[in-house]
């Protein structure tokens, strides 16, 4: 037999900023492929409505408000997840944010901003389930949700960029670490889908155009189109690939001229 499982029958994930936008399609997506998963932003209402769908599909969900720029959070909502589950099989680094300011007019504020949210939340997510991957369930996958904004210049903030560029790079770096542990880490790093934090850029035709000129594929993605890389990544499938990068950007990163 030379097809692996993508099934995640029985498996338990974590997603952060599954309140709406890309983790709430990727929370949906790994319950659509079998898993439970626990669901982590600071808005409850929002999870909640994730929530109802999963449950709906005949998966459990936790509902675990979380600011996950805050370490003691991050450790009271992952201790929960492996005390309800006795296990973290998936998690997938996903929240993030962006303020789009030109270099000069960029603030120590919005630095610290968008560097704790996008980029200390996925270290301490990391530390925090792997040490439960490593010590009770031997190994696990971590997906980091980056963006091509990590690998090529774009305009919207040098600071988001950096942190997509370097949340790349400490992807490797686990990976290297983990690798003997049994867990997997990568990245997935997205062209635009219409999410609440680009729906207003997207609302511009004039900006879309300048999107399509330099995408291969001539359309903005589709968000189950993001999803199943992450299923691929979270699955028996995935198990030999490690600190890598998944561009999901209809061949942007490697448009030239
Ligand atoms: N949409 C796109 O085109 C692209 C997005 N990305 C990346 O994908 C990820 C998701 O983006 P997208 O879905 O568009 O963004 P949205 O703004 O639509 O959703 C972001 C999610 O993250 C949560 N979040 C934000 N800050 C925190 C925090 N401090 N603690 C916990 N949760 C938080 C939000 O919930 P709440 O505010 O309630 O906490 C929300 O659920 C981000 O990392 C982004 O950089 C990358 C490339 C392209
Ligand atoms: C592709 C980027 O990640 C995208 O650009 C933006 O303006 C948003 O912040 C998205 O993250």
């Amino acid at each position: 037999m030379f097809l692996p499982s993508f099934d995640l029958e029985g498996k338990t994930a974590i997603v952060s900023g599954a309140g709406r936008g890309i983790g709430r399609a990727i929370a949906i997506g790994l319950a659509e492929a079998g898993a439970n998963v626990a669901l982590l932003s600071r808005t409850e209402e929002d999870l909640k409505e994730t929530s109802s769908v999963i449950e709906n599909l005949g998966r459990k969900t936790l509902v675990l408000p979380t600011d996950v720029t805050k370490r003691d959070q991050v450790h009271n909502s992952i201790s929960a997840v492996s005390s309800e589950w006795g296990k973290i099989d998936i998690l997938v680094n996903n929240a993030g944010m962006n303020i789009r300011s030109k270099a000069l007019e960029a603030t120590d504020e919005e630095w610290q901003t968008i560097m704790d949210t996008n980029l200390k939340s996925a270290f301490m997510m990391s530390q925090e389930a792997g040490k439960i991957m490593k010590d009770q369930n031997a190994g696990g996958k971590i997906i980091n949700i980056a963006s091509v904004a990590g690998q090529v210049a774009l305009r919207t903030g040098v600071v988001y960029a950096a942190t997509k560029a370097a949340l790349m790079q400490m992807t490797k770096v686990l990976a290297m670490e983990w690798g003997q542990y049994g867990i997997n880490v990568n990245s997935i790093g997205p062209w635009y889908f219409k999410t609440p934090l680009t729906e207003k850029l997207l609302a511009d035709e004039a900006y879309v155009q300048d999107i399509l000129a330099v995408t291969p594929l001539k359309r903005i993605g589709e968000l189950p189109e993001l999803v199943g890389p992450v299923v691929f990544l979270s699955s028996d499938a995935g198990n030999y690939v490690t600190g890598q990068t998944l561009f999901v950007d209809g061949g942007m990163t490697i448009h030239g001229f």
